[in-house]
């Protein structure tokens, strides 16, 4: 690079912050200034309205007033907004204005322009010139997509021709040219390099500088209903997501905003991981949850699910423990598509019979029956749809219970509990009914009625009998109070009795069959059945029952929707099955999805292929409204650590490692355990030395993390932390964890604690090894006593290094 170059962007990047610093001096006192006029409308709002409802007129006027008044308001509270974030993004540009220049010479233009990227756009006092685009600009995908040569790029009003002419990349901290690249390449390896060389933080970093061309197809892909994105492990596929969102909150900023994008991550630290990038971005975080938060918050009133973490805890530790098979298949069987379409027909079959109800029960007797219920119900047109149905029962079930409780004022017991109210209570309830306005209207009309009907003159106020009817009104009232849970539960559709019905699907495989239309059965159906009731019974859900036991209550009770969602992100994608698909669909009408996963780290049971093609994923929104991406370049991993990890995958070839070196992974094997752990703390002590300051020793399971957590203590490793699924903050540091909890996150370090063939010889754990092994930068380390895994003794030698545990206590 020319020094002169050098020095001429050294000037015109100061030139631009000089504008930059004095625009943010400029704009100070007037954020200030709305910030404070608007508290000041915001105080003074009732003092500019008066309330005045004599008269229809007035209240109209009063009316009119009040929207008046907020309609100011909530204007000058958006041009604060609005201020404040440009003079926001302007503070967040002045350290670092922009990352790249593209000089691109437009078709039948007389001069090429220049354009400089940046977070923000930036604009000169001529209020036309851009000093800086926004990376999201049309124009700016250029640096992203092409190389210095032909280029164009689309607008809405159509595509632009051209030249590029100079592509330049730069690093500029605090105002100074650290580092200056031209490119040949889209985004050149260079900066890249140094990118990724870079240590493991805490929290995700924005990519903004360095997105490739093939992750930019993604972030700006606008036009599918549903977007797939299958890529390997470190590939960018979190990246791209989050990315994503902060160009469609850019895109579309007149019509969404960030909380109507919902990201559905793997496990909550993961969401405090990623929580800073949008704001690095200047964007506002979308919402953000796991699948487990929403069953918990659908079925946890009534039952316990088991979260997705216990039943990966019994599928990694249980083997050979009764039941066990069958559990598996169950698991299996209840992801499924053929299950997803019995649970459909059972719908059809309890539109005929077979609809459970639970009894309205009062004072330890029966109000209506479950029986009265089930005639009710299939007296109805046996056309309607079950739902409407349900819906017209609840109606009458009201109406029944209404009537029920007038009766029952009638019933003994009211003026028994009447005669035990204690003073205190009585005139308690006396003074409130005095007060009730309400209550006296009713009392009153009550006597124009009897006045009427009876055809009697009315009392005089002194004949009627205030202490009687006030009597009566506490009757009612304590009647009422009493029915209150009923109708409560009416209206929440407690009568219908969702566990009787999902339970009947378990009963026998004649009355499965019959009543599914099911074609295929796992072998395992008796044991299947017996565990599911048995579990049910204690009003216990396996996690694979969760969402099938919310689709059947949804098929009956009509299905809970969210409109105001238009983006559902699901990151991590592998790890739902069909039936979580379909329930987020349902739950999210008017959302766009995007689904990021990699079939490689398919760990937990109920996975899901997005690339299949038979995917479930494709046929949820139909082809003609799907988009599949493949990401194959990995980004996060050494060459060395690519190459050994990919070996693990029997379809791992097409995986490609970037081209950052490092060490080959060190195997350490020795016949004694805490010898072992000596070494693995001995280690973990050079790689600090090193400098490496996240290093995860990672785990197959739970209990093995508390397991190496205790025996690692005791051979001197200090400050470990044990990561367990209530870990919600994401933190640096020597972390034990498990695997599944690791997914997502990255470390500068892995040990893996055991890769011994006990703990990684079955084929469901090939994935979890590999899961495990992706999750490191620069180092990867696996220890183990006795064989190694046999995933990796099928490895060619040159992938490692291998040493004998050398530490002795
Ligand atoms: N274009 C890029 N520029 C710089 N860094 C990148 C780029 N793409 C990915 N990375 C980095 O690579 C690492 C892995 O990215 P990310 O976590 O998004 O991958 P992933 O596909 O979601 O991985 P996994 O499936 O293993 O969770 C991160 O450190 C990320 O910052």
């Amino acid at each position: 690079m020319q020094t002169q170059d050098w020095q001429l962007e050294q000037e015109r990047l100061e030139s631009v912050r000089s504008k930059l610093q004095a625009r943010i001096t400029e704009l100070e006192p007037e954020v200030a200034g709305m910030r404070d006029q608007a508290s000041e409308i915001r105080k003074r709002f009732w003092e500019e309205v008066t309330i005045n409802t004599s008269t229809h007129e007035d209240f109209e006027e009063t009316f009119y007033t009040i929207n008046q008044q907020s309609a100011v308001l909530a204007e000058r509270e958006r041009g604060h907004m609005r201020l404040a974030q440009q003079w926001n993004n302007m503070k967040r540009l002045l350290p670092s204005p922009y990352f790249g220049r593209i000089d691109f010479q437009e078709k039948g233009l007389a001069l090429p322009d220049q354009i400089y990227i940046g977070v923000s756009s930036f604009v000169d006092e001529d209020g036309l010139s851009f000093l800086i685009y926004d990376w999201r600009t049309p124009i700016a995908s250029m640096y992203y997509d092409s190389s210095p040569g032909v280029a164009s790029y689309v607008t809405p009003i159509g595509r632009i021709d051209g030249t590029m002419e100079l592509k330049r990349q730069f690093q500029i901290h605090n105002g100074e040219i650290r580092n200056m690249f031209d490119a040949n390449e889209t985004i050149g390896d260079q900066l890249l390099q140094q990118v990724l060389g870079k240590g493991a933080d805490s929290q995700m970093k924005s990519i903004v500088a360095t997105i490739q061309k093939e992750q930019n197809a993604i972030i700006r892909n606008d036009t599918s209903r549903m977007l797939i994105v299958q890529g390997a492990a470190g590939s960018g596929k979190t990246s791209a997501a989050l990315q994503r969102v902060a160009y469609l909150l850019y895109k579309h900023r007149q019509t969404i905003s960030a909380d109507q994008i919902v990201l559905f991550s793997p496990n909550p630290m993961f969401g405090s991981y990623i929580s800073t990038v949008l704001p690095e971005l200047g964007e506002d975080n979308m919402q953000q949850t796991t699948f487990q938060q929403f069953l918990d918050y659908w079925l946890g009133s009534s039952l316990r699910p088991e979260d997705v973490f216990d039943q990966i805890e019994y599928v990694l530790t249980s083997h050979g423990a009764p039941g066990y098979e069958a559990r598996l298949q169950g698991i299996e069987y209840k992801a499924s598509d053929a299950f997803l379409q019995a649970l459909q027909n059972y719908g059809n079959w309890l539109g005929q019979e077979g609809m459970r109800f639970n009894s309205i029960r009062f004072r330890n007797r029966d109000l209506i029956t479950a029986e009265q219920m089930r005639a009710k119900f299939y007296g109805y047109d046996r056309s309607l749809p079950l739902l409407n149905r349900v819906v017209l029962l609840q109606e009458w079930l009201l109406k029944e219970l209404a009537s029920l409780e007038r009766k029952e004022r009638e019933e003994s017991w009211v003026q028994e509990e009447l005669n035990y109210l204690d003073n205190d209570q009585y005139a308690d309830i006396f003074e409130v009914l005095h007060k009730d306005k309400e209550v006296f209207d009713i009392a009153e009309q009550y006597a124009k009625v009897r006045e009427k009907i009876g055809n009697k003159r009315r009392e005089d106020e002194g004949d009627f009998d205030f202490a009687q009817k006030e009597e009566e009104l506490l009757g009612r009232k304590i009647v009422k109070e009493r029915f209150n849970p009923l109708r409560k539960g009416i209206k929440k559709f407690s009568f219908v009795d969702i566990k009787g019905i999902y339970g009947d699907l378990f009963v026998d495989e004649a009355a499965y069959r019959e009543k599914t239309n099911a074609t295929f059965i796992p072998t395992l159906w008796p044991e299947i059945c017996s565990q599911t009731k048995e579990s049910l019974l204690q009003n216990a859900l396996f996690h694979e029952d969760a969402t099938p036991y919310l689709y059947v209550k949804e098929m009956i009770e009509g299905v809970r929707t969210n409109t105001e969602i238009k983006y559902v992100f699901v990151d991590e994608g592998q790890d739902y099955s069909t039936f979580q698909y379909e329930y987020l669909k349902k739950l999210f009408p008017r959302a766009r999805m995007t689904v990021l996963g990699d079939f490689g780290q398919a760990i937990f049971t109920q996975a899901t292929n997005l690339a299949a093609a038979d995917s479930p994923l494709v046929r949820l929104y139909g082809e003609a409204e799907t988009s599949l991406f493949s990401l194959v370049r990995s980004y996060r991993s050494t060459k060395e650590i690519v190459e050994f990890t990919r070996a693990m995958l029997l379809d791992g070839d097409e995986i490609v490692a970037f081209e950052r070196k490092g060490l080959k992974p060190l195997l350490t094997r020795s016949n004694d355990r805490e010898k072992l752990d000596a070494q693995m703390v001995a280690d973990i002590a050079s790689l600090r030395a090193e400098g490496f300051d996240s290093i995860a020793i990672i785990t197959k399971t739970a209990a093995e993390s508390h397991k190496a957590y205790e025996s690692l203590q005791i051979q001197g490793g200090e400050a470990l932390q044990l990561v367990t699924k209530e870990t919600f903050n994401f933190e640096k540091g020597i972390m034990v964890i498990p695997v599944y909890l690791a997914k997502g996150v990255e470390f500068d370090a892995v040990l893996v604690y055991d890769a011994s063939s006990g703990a990684y010889g079955r084929d469901n754990e090939r994935k979890l090894l590999y899961t495990a092994c992706t999750r490191a930068m620069h180092r990867l380390h696996l220890y183990m006593t006795g064989d190694w895994s046999p995933f990796i003794q099928a490895f060619p030698v040159d992938l490692y290094e291998e040493s004998e545990a050398y530490t002795t206590e």
